[in-house]
């Protein structure tokens, strides 16, 4: 699946959230701009509080938008509620950071990859078939199916939450900070498989993160985001290696990728995941 940046998916408009009261609320967002590609992926990095994750929210139509517009594919869906809302589900999806929370822990994991699936009108027997295929797309034996939430690692359990968002076959899936909870081997090995699974299904990624190393490996593009604005967005290299806008350069110092250690540690991961049987796909 090849990516087209030039034909986007998703654009978003000069988007001013607010929480609070309209018109004297606290603005998290104040005339954003951005735009993701087909089969692209998107960072969109800054520092905590900077209206990362409203942004990601809003694209699901959690955040309350006061102006600007979101358009997917060519539909304005800023204030799509109810019904028209829930049908978009199958194409826009997400993935939390939380890998315990996120997850039903009553439900098998089976149940939790179908439910939607079923939801959506398909038979039980299409649904389970669905669901294995998924299972092992992700790397998780087929005996998962049976298991509970709780008898999995944190990688595991964002494996299985990568595969919920993935088994509706969306076109965009909204990642917030979803590798932040792991550790550095187990997140290089969940970042191969989202950059293996988007080359295989030409999803697209919003990829919300606050380290620019992660960002760097996955990101095609990366917006920059600063108290409500971006202020810088380009390639994804040309960002995280030699930012234009000073903020994006303190981050840049700020980021554990400027620290020679991590750096190191980094490197190691990368390494040692080569070595096992996981892929790493050329980027
Ligand atoms: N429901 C809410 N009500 C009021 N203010 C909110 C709400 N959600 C977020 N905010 C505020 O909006 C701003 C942006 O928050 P947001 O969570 O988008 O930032 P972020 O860049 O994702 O930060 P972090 O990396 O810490 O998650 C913050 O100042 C936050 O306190």
């Amino acid at each position: 699946m090849s990516m087209d940046r030039f034909n986007p998916l998703l654009s978003v408009e000069n988007l001013v959230v607010e929480y609070g009261t309209p018109g004297s609320g606290f603005k998290a967002l104040s005339g954003v701009s951005i735009d993701v590609g087909k089969g692209e992926c998107v960072g969109v990095v800054g520092e905590s509080g900077s209206g990362k994750s409203t942004l990601g929210k809003a694209i699901l139509g959690l955040a309350p938008v006061t102006s600007g517009r979101i358009v997917f594919d060519g539909e304005d869906i800023t204030q799509l509620k109810g019904a028209a809302r829930r049908r978009l589900a199958s194409s826009v999806q997400v993935v939390f950071q939380d890998p315990y929370g996120s997850l039903d822990p009553t439900m098998t994991v089976g149940d939790i990859l179908a439910e939607p699936l079923e939801a959506a009108g398909k038979g039980r027997r299409a649904a389970r078939s669905a669901v294995g295929e998924m299972i092992e797309r992700v790397r998780l034996p087929q005996a998962a199916i049976d298991r509970y939430p709780s008898e999995f690692s944190g990688g595991q359990r964002q494996r299985i939450a990568i595969a919920r968002a993935l088994v509706r076959k969306p076109r965009l899936v909204v990642c917030d900070e979803p590798v932040s909870a792991l550790d550095l081997t187990t997140q290089a090995a969940v970042i191969d498989l989202f950059i293996e699974l988007q080359r295989d299904t030409g999803v697209s990624y919003l990829f919300v993160s606050h380290d620019l190393g992660v960002v760097r490996r996955i990101c095609h593009r990366v917006a920059v985001m600063k108290r409500g604005e971006v202020v810088e967005f380009g390639d994804g290299e040309q960002v995280t290696r030699s930012p234009v806008h000073p903020y994006s350069a303190r981050l840049l110092l700020a980021s554990p990728v400027a620290d020679p250690i991590a750096q190191a540690q980094r490197r190691a991961a990368w390494l040692q995941l080569r070595e096992s049987d996981v892929a790493t796909p050329a980027r």
